[in-house]
């Protein structure tokens, strides 16, 4: 049997502008997202059906069945195609990172890539259909720096500078829909039409410390332990700002280079043993998220 492998990057929203509400209650989003070295990685061979096999240390208690979202994906992209996929789940579930959605997106580039289907065209109509999945799925589909606008389908590509961050998430589970249900401000201001060009990581940084991730108050009120963590990211050496991701209840720190987020990494592990901690620098996992063959 021939194995792919595929990498799913973790998604990092860098800014979530919440703009308003569609009439069915999807919120609509202004959000600038980055893609993480760090993600789940997926083997998957052609076979007569679809079938799902889990491992990895955050495999516990996700749907090995057709709930799966790399699964419905599959099942969705290769109509008359079967796979025996394998998700290595290294992603925390429920975390502000997409795994759920990165896992959908790298299973149907995946199955793409067996139909000889995995260009632009092909790329462009898994988008559009996996919408549905998730509205985080077709951002996951590229793994590369982009604006997205709508209730998620809206992808504009963008040129950053790569940022040296330290991710953190202090082991609660938040639910999307949950944290949208307790929103108190549903209208807010978008990021500015125009995005400006950045020399290098500071002088993103710094524009990014005046814009919002407008999930963060609530996700806040329902696990203060998502504030502490805020906080002790900002208090360590060398982090230029400190920032929730999605729904939460994943944050990032972000700083000037990677030795001084790799310092920070430690010394966070050093006081938080118990928290998932990964560093890395965010920003265009195109390269490594295409199927390569095992
Ligand atoms: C908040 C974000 C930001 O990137 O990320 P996560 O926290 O999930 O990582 C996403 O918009 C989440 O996208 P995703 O996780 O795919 O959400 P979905 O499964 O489509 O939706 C789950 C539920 O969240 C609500 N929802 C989702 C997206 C959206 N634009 N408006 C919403 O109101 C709806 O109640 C929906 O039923
Ligand atoms: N392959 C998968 N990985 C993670 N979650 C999955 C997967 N398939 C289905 N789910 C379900 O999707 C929900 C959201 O998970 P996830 O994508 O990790 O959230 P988030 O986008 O907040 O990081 C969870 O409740 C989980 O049970």
């Amino acid at each position: 049997m021939t194995w792919t492998d595929v990498f799913a990057p973790a998604k990092i929203n860098l800014t979530l502008h919440i703009t308003g509400q569609r009439d069915d209650g999807y919120h609509l989003l202004d959000t600038l997202v980055v893609f993480a070295p760090v993600g789940d990685t997926l083997r998957v061979a052609p076979a007569e059906e679809f079938s799902l096999r889990l491992e990895g240390p955050e495999a516990a208690g996700l749907p090995a069945n057709g709930d799966n979202l790399a699964l419905r994906a599959a099942a969705m992209v290769g109509e008359g195609q079967g796979a025996a996929i394998v998700l290595e789940k290294l992603l925390p579930v429920a975390s502000g990172i997409g795994g759920g959605s990165a896992d959908a997106a790298a299973a149907a580039r995946a199955v793409l890539a067996e139909a000889g289907a995995l260009d632009t065209d092909g790329l462009a109509r898994a988008e559009a259909a996996l919408l549905a999945l998730g509205a985080d799925v077709p951002m996951c589909i590229a793994s590369r720096p982009v604006r997205v606008r709508g209730i998620g389908e809206g992808l504009e590509p963008v040129a950053l500078p790569p940022l040296p961050a330290v991710l953190v998430n202090p082991r609660v589970p938040v639910s999307t829909p949950q944290i949208f249900r307790s929103l108190t401000s549903r209208v807010n201001p978008p990021m500015p039409e125009r995005l400006p060009e950045f020399a290098g990581p500071e002088s993103l940084i710094d524009w990014l410390s005046g814009m919002r991730n407008d999930m963060e108050p609530a996700a806040i009120a329902l696990e203060p332990v998502i504030g502490t963590l805020l906080s002790e990211l900002a208090a360590l050496p060398g982090c230029r700002l400190a920032r929730m991701s999605g729904s939460g209840a994943t944050c990032f720190g972000l700083f000037a280079s990677m030795a001084e987020a790799g310092v920070a990494a430690g010394a966070l592990r050093r006081a938080r043993p118990d928290w998932w901690i990964a560093e890395g620098l965010l920003g265009d996992q195109q390269a490594r998220a295409m199927p390569r063959r095992g």
